[in-house]
């Protein structure tokens, strides 16, 4: 991506350069539809900071912070505004880390709070007149566990922050951080003001998505503080997660600025999402792409298509054989291209399709069918629990031992390994526990080797024995010889999981780190493509929160959604509109869309009838050949 420093200014440019000379600065949401260069104003945002009060700030010993959604997004957004300790760019998890890590009691007093919250749960859980003997049994011994917890807190010298939870050892996970900070912020006023002294300027892209709690953990720091300056950018209609907070309400005097361009989708494209939105907010668009051909400037008509084909057997053959078709009625070989240089994006809802294809399907289904929500949408980014250590570090720690990176290995090791702990390695030899640990890796470098029996059980089973990473708790009353359902939420699927072979961890791994052209609806989000086709098909899908069938109107509602409509509350309609917008919003050449659906022709009728796609562009499997 070029930088997008560049980018000519627009009237939201300059608005937030008022707010930003202001002095006091003026806080601001910024709100304004898909590709209308919302995260270009951001970054220029920040340009103009450094530019204007660069010197001053550093002289304070103040930065600016941005947080976002992504690790990728971290990135790119640090290569455009460039490497620079004036800037504090991350994630929301590392930015409400920062600020709380120094408050040392202050954690160890909310770490209180929340053990006894999670005992109460668990006498709660035992006093049902239901609960069987055998949980009982277990509900004791994680109360006892979680009482020893509480007594050894105070010998905590020091709190980290990683993927899983373990108190004891001062340890707290990402669920933690996300209600730990704003709970010392809403309690704490010294930690307001030195939130406000250190950060004068906190930008938050897309803000939708960020929880209410952290929202509302900003507004009232600005609210105390005016000499900050908190600029939230977002877009309610593409909040897809069901934690966002959607529209960030304003405080008094705090401007909202908005921008109606669309800078990133073709004229046909931009059809189709302002058609999409009309339902919405009825926010409209104008301008599309351009380029300019001989020094002017002309608009990019692109292309949009809609294939409606039958829910049957032959799915994958005839994604191939609409890529082809796409390939020459635009001509354009790239739509068959399966490399990243390629630019085309195949998004499919959750994974069963790409599962499927690429070769994982018994891990989807397990984490997806009848799942609990936290593990089929954490199954779309990796963020599930089940998979986070294997995702975040059992699997790159083996791909860098095969590949002799040593020091990946090592920094991973550093990190991660309890038997590295400082405190542990105090009064011991060091080189009998780095033998202990290559003989460690080697076995776990053998277990997921190509062509391996093993199970994902047995890869937990050894990190655990031989302590190389720090695991979940949750892990725990899993790994065990004989595991007992005690009616958790997700435990079958959680079994499920670990009974998988090695071989379709390392296909999933394919899949998430995009070595695929495959990619979920939900992890597109920020991003941009020359090529984009949306796979629509709900009988694979399996997620209820979603029904593409009911928002096109071939699949009746049912009287839930009826009531939450009539009621006015948020309906599976809502959800899967905001959902395909970001889809067909993310195109900046081509989007094609195929909904695979059981009556063609009915569905065919009720598509037309919501006047989304011109039906000229509306086309079946005569068209394929
Ligand atoms: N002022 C501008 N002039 C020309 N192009 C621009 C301008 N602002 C943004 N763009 C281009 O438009 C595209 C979309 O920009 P950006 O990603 O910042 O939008 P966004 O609003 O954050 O998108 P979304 O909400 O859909 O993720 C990028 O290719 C960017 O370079």
């Amino acid at each position: 991506m070029t930088s997008r420093i560049g980018s000519p200014d627009t009237q939201a440019d300059l608005d937030v350069r008022a707010c930003l000379d202001r002095m006091p600065p003026r806080s601001f949401v910024m709100v304004a539809g898909a590709g209308s260069g919302k995260t270009t104003s951001l970054i220029k945002a920040m340009a103009h900071l450094a530019e204007t009060r660069g010197p001053a700030l550093r002289r304070a010993g103040q930065q600016i912070a941005c947080i976002t959604y992504t690790e990728v997004a971290v990135g790119e957004i640090s290569a455009d505004v460039g490497a620079s300790p004036l800037f504090h760019i991350s994630t929301i998890h590392s930015f409400l880390w920062s600020v709380i890590r120094p408050f040392h009691s202050d954690i160890a007093a909310w770490v209180a709070i929340r053990i006894d919250e999670k005992i109460a749960e668990r006498r709660a859980h035992y006093d049902k007149p239901r609960t069987q003997a055998k949980t009982k049994a277990r509900l004791e011994q994680e109360i006892a566990d979680l009482e020893a917890d509480l007594a050894a807190i105070s010998e905590v010298e020091k709190f980290v922050y990683g993927t899983g939870s373990s108190y004891a050892e001062g340890i707290l996970g990402h669920d933690d951080i996300l209600k730990l900070t704003p709970a010392c912020v809403a309690a704490h006023p010294l930690l307001r003001q030195l939130v406000a002294k250190r950060f004068p300027y906190i930008f938050v892209d897309e803000s939708q998505d960020t929880n209410p709690e952290v929202v509302e953990a900003l507004r009232h720091i600005a609210g105390e503080h005016p000499g900050l300056c908190v600029g939230f950018f977002g877009d309610p209609m593409q909040k897809i997660y069901m934690s966002g907070v959607g529209t960030v309400p304003l405080n008094d005097g705090w401007a909202e600025i908005t921008k109606p361009e669309n800078f990133r989708c073709p004229t046909s494209v931009l059809g189709v999402i302002n058609a999409i939105r009309a339902p919405g907010d009825g926010l409209e668009q104008v301008r599309g792409r351009t380029i300019t051909v001989d020094g002017i400037e002309q608009p990019v008509a692109g292309t949009s298509n809609l294939f409606i084909l039958p829910a049957d057997a032959e799915r994958s053959a005839r994604l191939a054989a609409i890529r082809q078709w796409l390939a020459a009625e635009t001509g354009d070989g790239l739509w068959l291209s399966d490399v990243r240089e390629g630019d085309v994006r195949l998004l499919v809802l959750v994974h069963r399709m790409a599962a499927n294809r690429l070769g994982f399907p018994n891990l989807y289904a397990a984490l997806n069918d009848r799942a609990p929500m936290s593990l089929s949408e954490g199954l779309s980014d990796g963020t599930a629990w089940p998979l986070r250590p294997l995702v975040q570090h059992i699997l790159p720690l083996v791909v860098a031992a095969q590949a002799g990176d040593r020091f990946t290995v090592i920094s991973t090791l550093r990190s991660e390994c309890p038997r590295l702990e400082p405190a542990r390695l105090r009064g011991q030899a060091t080189a009998p526990v780095l033998t202990a640990l290559q003989q460690a890796l080697d076995g776990l470098v053998g277990l997921l080797a190509a062509g391996s029996q093993a199970t994902i059980r047995d890869v937990l089973t050894h990190v655990r024995d031989n302590e190389l990473l720090r695991l979940d708790d949750r892990f725990a009353m899993h790994l065990v010889a004989e595991p007992v359902d005690d009616g958790s939420s997700g435990f079958e699927n959680v079994q499920a999981y670990l009974a998988c072979g090695v071989d379709e961890l390392w296909a999933y791994r394919r899949y998430f780190t995009e070595e695929s052209p495959f990619a979920t609806h939900h992890g597109v989000k920020g991003a941009q493509f020359e090529r984009v086709l949306v796979v629509i098909d709900d009988e694979e899908a399996g997620f209820r929160q979603y029904s593409y069938g009911k928002y096109l109107g071939y699949v009746p509602l049912s009287d839930k959604d009826e009531a939450n409509l009539a009621a006015g509350e948020e309906s599976v309609l809502d959800r899967t509109r905001r959902l395909f917008y970001v889809c067909c919003s993310r195109a900046t050449k081509d989007l094609a869309v195929v909904a695979f659906v059981p009556d063609v022709a009915a569905a065919r009728t009720a598509i037309v009838a919501q006047n989304l796609f011109p039906e000229a562009v509306i086309r079946g499997a005569e068209h394929l050949g």
